[in-house]
């Protein structure tokens, strides 16, 4: 069967049977939704700074990747170049296919016709994406008579039921709220109903749980699960709340100075973790002991010879300096590490 030549950073459509991922210990099918080959992206200012290298992974239909990594790493780069939002200084290579069209290449009214409705994104902060003019029954009804020339009232009308599904008793109430008499956690889910009303295949969240409190984030959660339940969305999710993402995720790529370090499903990722940055990373949780991995993430402008994390690594050797470890796939999972040769 071709399926067990395939990737597992790249899952390519080689047969009508779709592809397998591993989740937990159940085979999730279907076909690639989302594929990143080997994209790199820099900022150039007074100099060039190479912020992602040779990034690559795939998403399929109804699957949740989730990026993981310490701050400034490169996650929500990876985001901002998907949904081609980054700014005019950036360069980037490699390939972005969605439903294997590139998105690279594709031009703003081509992209436009994409962005919300393909794919739709919720930024890092929820109270700066909202408009803080318009009423929130406004911003919910407006991508609807944008792109699919719903008329107002009847933008409006499912607006609200958008407001209902989402689990808003007082919906109709809600309607003519403004963000700024809402709480954090209420605006994150607005926007969750607004990004995801036009029902796309792809939702990228960057950072959604950040700044709530422990009952936004469990309601969060659960609308994060419904949205891959009942409307079989596919998720890119970005954060730095571990356990969040062993509870949604499928699978977990671990970031590390701009590439990625490891791949693997949560199962796997948490209980035997492979890329000694990734054992740091576990580590440091509270419930593992809180130990910190010593040391900082290098600057991107001056990243250390041979593997990016060799100044940090209890284990490295000799030839962790002097060489760059290519990524490696192991059965299901992959590592970028010479301990695994
Ligand atoms: N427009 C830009 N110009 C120059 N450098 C940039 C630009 N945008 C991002 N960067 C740099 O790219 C690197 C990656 O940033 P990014 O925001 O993707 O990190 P992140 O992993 O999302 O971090 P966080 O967890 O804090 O959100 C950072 O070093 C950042 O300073
Ligand atoms: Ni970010």
């Amino acid at each position: 069967m071709k399926a067990h030549s395939r990737s597992i950073l790249l899952e390519r459509n080689t047969s009508l049977e779709g592809n397998t991922v591993l989740e937990g210990n159940t085979v999730l099918e279907g076909n690639t939704l989302l594929e990143i080959r080997d994209l790199k992206v820099s900022f150039q200012g007074i100099e060039t700074v190479n912020v992602l290298s040779g990034i690559s992974f795939s998403i399929k239909e109804n699957e949740t990747l989730a990026l993981v990594g310490e701050t400034g790493c490169g996650k929500s780069v990876v985001a901002h170049a998907v949904m081609n939002l980054l700014p005019p200084e950036s360069r980037v290579e490699g390939s972005i296919e969605f439903r294997g069209k590139s998105l690279l290449g594709m031009n703003e009214k081509e992209m436009a016709k994409i962005r919300g409705k393909e794919i739709a994104i919720i930024f890092q902060n929820p109270s700066l994406a909202l408009n803080p003019v318009y009423s929130i029954g406004h911003q919910l009804a407006e991508p609807l008579c944008v792109h699919q020339k719903e008329k107002k009232k009847k933008a409006l009308s499912r607006a609200a039921l958008a407001l209902k599904r989402m689990g808003f008793a007082n919906f109709s109430e809600c309607m003519n709220y403004y963000p700024s008499w809402c709480s954090g956690g209420m605006n994150q889910r607005f926007l969750i109903t607004a990004s995801t009303i036009l029902n796309p295949a792809l939702l990228i969240a960057d950072e959604p749980s950040k700044g709530l409190d422990k009952k936004c984030i469990a309601e969060l959660e659960a609308e994060l699960r419904n949205l891959k339940i009942e409307r079989k969305s596919a998720l890119l999710l970005i954060s730095h709340d571990l356990g969040f993402v062993q509870r949604l995720a499928d699978r977990i790529a671990v970031m590390y100075a701009g590439e990625i370090v490891e791949l693997a499903d949560p199962s796997s990722l948490f209980e035997n973790p492979l890329h000694p940055y990734t054992r740091g990373l576990l580590n440091s949780l509270p419930d593992k002991g809180f130990i910190p991995i010593p040391g900082f993430s290098p600057p991107l402008n001056s990243l250390p010879s041979g593997c990016r994390f060799h100044p940090r690594c209890p284990l490295r050797e000799k030839r962790c300096i002097q060489i760059h470890p290519e990524i490696k796939e192991i059965g299901q999972r992959a590592v970028r590490c010479f301990l695994y040769p």
